[in-house]
């Protein structure tokens, strides 16, 4: 199904090493929607990779910058959006989401997460002695919250990107 339009915003929520980013991109160019990344914006914005701004920051710093981000963003018509996981922790944001486009859970387990994220040094809440520990208290907190705010929701274990590609296509198709 190349080149399907279809309305609105599609916004991918979900855990570190969900796909967010890999997924929604190609989703943006399966739907010829233009990609944005939170992350990568507020890099882009700030200057500098988000383990500098963690470093000098904190992640209130961080989360101040994503929050002023996503505001802009949800404002754009006919986009994909790659949100950072913890996106959904606040409230404000929560609300942009659900408002302005069609959000999308990608969900996978603890473990699989690990074994997608292990060898990236990029994530600093991962930085830790215990990474997996620190995926299985961040699955419990904000699984929750990631379906409160989902029209849909995927099971990304043992699905290949192109897999998932094709089956959110089809539901998107279906309910949009
Ligand atoms: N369904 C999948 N199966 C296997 N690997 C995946 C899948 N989705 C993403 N990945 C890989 O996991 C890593 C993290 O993906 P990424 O898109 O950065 O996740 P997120 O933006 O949700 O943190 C990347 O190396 C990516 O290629
Ligand atoms: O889960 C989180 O709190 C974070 C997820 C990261 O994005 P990805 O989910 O794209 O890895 C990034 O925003 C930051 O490191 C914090
Ligand atoms: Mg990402």
């Amino acid at each position: 199904m190349p080149g399907m339009r279809m309305p609105g915003n599609f916004y991918l929520v979900g855990l570190m090493g969900a796909g967010k980013t890999t997924v929604g991109r190609a989703l943006a160019r399966a739907t010829q929607k233009t990609f944005y990344d939170s992350d990568h914006e507020i890099e882009a914005r700030t200057g500098a990779r988000i383990p500098m701004i963690f470093e000098i920051e904190g992640e209130s710093g961080f989360r101040e910058r994503e929050a002023e981000t996503i505001a802009e963003l949800s404002k754009l018509q006919g986009i994909v959006l790659g949100t950072g996981g913890g996106a959904i922790l606040n409230p404000i944001n929560r609300n942009h989401l659900r408002r302005n486009g069609y959000v999308i859970y990608l969900r996978a387990s603890p473990e699989e997460l690990y074994s997608r994220t292990c060898h990236d040094k990029n994530r600093p809440l991962l930085q830790t002695a215990d990474p997996l520990g620190k995926l299985k208290e961040l699955y419990e907190q904000r699984d929750p919250l990631y379906r409160e705010v989902a029209d849909l929701v995927i099971d990304t274990s043992q699905q290949t990107v192109n897999t998932l590609l094709q089956l959110l296509l089809k539901e998107l198709e279906r309910q949009t």
